[in-house]
């Protein structure tokens, strides 16, 4: 196997490799960039007009997508995989990746579009890195498509295993065809943003013009701890997607997918935040209307009144003024172009 296809290697050892270029039998280009950061070129008669950004270690102890990512370029550099796409491995992290935690000063996800310039520290310039990495490789050539999957696991349980978020852009419509690519790909339901947001995905869809999507794919567990998590749906979809054999049918249809919207996010604004939730509390639990979902500084109350409400990301540990949880409410597409 060629050398920088061990770049899940490399990037935990800190190491940067002697060969930054590397071709596999088949003509396929592999091209270091930076630590965590790999191009693939296929050769120009197999390229089908697809850039794919592959991206996961945002947070640095989600391991199942990382080690989905490893098996991908490990594939394509043992020439078992033969690309038609260009593609974008990117693993966010690395020293968090490396210390096995979720980040290491504070969290990366919460500082894309800009929101890095507000602060200082070692997560701050790896997300100017990460957004410069992604504008270069998606370029300005804007007559091929632009897709990234940018691939977590949540810290908690989840009623729903697999699930999306898709970001939100003023004036643009969530893509229906983009939702069956994930249905196929094993993903039970999808988040609809209606607001702008400071992470990665965030940040490629309405700055970059990618179709872009966070995936929630399980519970965080350690490096080698990932097999109670089936990825063999997602990665087959991966497969077709990279080598351009995925076979698209009439009209999309969305079977079995569960669509929701967020009704509100519950911003924690202060120390005496206080979150009334059970801690083993899973992903997609339902809160009936009345329930006081948390308490804040200057009797802030937080009540459910939505009907359907669920909760995802219950978690009072965030810093202030970001997001210790999402409501959200049933959606019926009815927005989808
Ligand atoms: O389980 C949790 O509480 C967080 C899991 C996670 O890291 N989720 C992402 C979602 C990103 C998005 O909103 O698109 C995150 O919080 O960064
Ligand atoms: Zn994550």
């Amino acid at each position: 196997m060629l050398a920088l296809g061990k770049l899940l290697e490399l990037t935990l050892a800190g190491h940067e490799p002697s060969a930054k270029i590397q071709l596999t039998p088949d003509g396929t280009r592999l091209r270091w960039l930076d630590e965590g950061a790999l191009e693939v070129t296929p050769p120009a008669a197999r390229d089908n007009g697809l850039d794919l950004l592959l991206s996961a270690g945002i947070h640095g102890n989600e391991t199942a997508p990382i080690e989905l990512l490893d098996r991908l370029l490990r594939g394509i550099a043992r020439n078992e995989l033969h690309p038609a796409a260009r593609m974008l491995f990117l693993f966010g992290n690395p020293e968090a990746m490396r210390r096995g935690e979720r980040y290491v000063e504070q969290d990366l996800n919460r500082l894309f579009s800009g929101r890095h310039e507000q602060t200082s520290g070692f997560e701050a310039i790896r997300a100017c890195d990460l957004e410069h990495l992604s504008a270069t490789f998606f370029g300005k050539d804007t007559g091929r498509t632009r897709l990234h999957y940018d691939l977590h696991t949540a810290i908690r349980g989840s009623k729903i295993e697999q699930f999306a978020l898709y970001p939100w852009q003023e004036g643009r419509a969530h893509s229906r065809r983009e939702l069956e690519r994930l249905r196929a790909a094993g993903i039970e339901a999808v988040l609809l943003q209606n607001k702008s947001s400071i992470t990665f995905s965030a940040y490629t869809y309405a700055q970059l013009g990618a179709e872009a999507f966070t995936l929630e794919l399980g519970k965080a567990r350690a490096f080698g701890q990932n097999e109670l998590v089936n990825l063999d749906l997602l990665e087959n979809a991966l497969h077709a997607l990279i080598e351009g054999r995925e076979v698209i049918t009439g009209e999309p249809t969305l079977d079995g997918l569960q669509l929701f919207a967020v009704s509100r996010e519950i911003i924690k604004h202060s120390d005496s935040f206080q979150l009334h939730l059970p801690a083993d509390i899973e992903n997609f639990t339902e809160l009936a209307p009345g329930y006081l979902l948390a308490e804040d500084i200057a009797d802030t109350r937080w009540v459910v009144e939505e009907q359907g409400a669920r909760i995802i990301f219950p978690n009072p540990k965030v810093r202030n003024g970001l997001r210790a949880g999402i409501l959200i409410v049933p959606d019926d597409g009815s927005g989808l172009a």
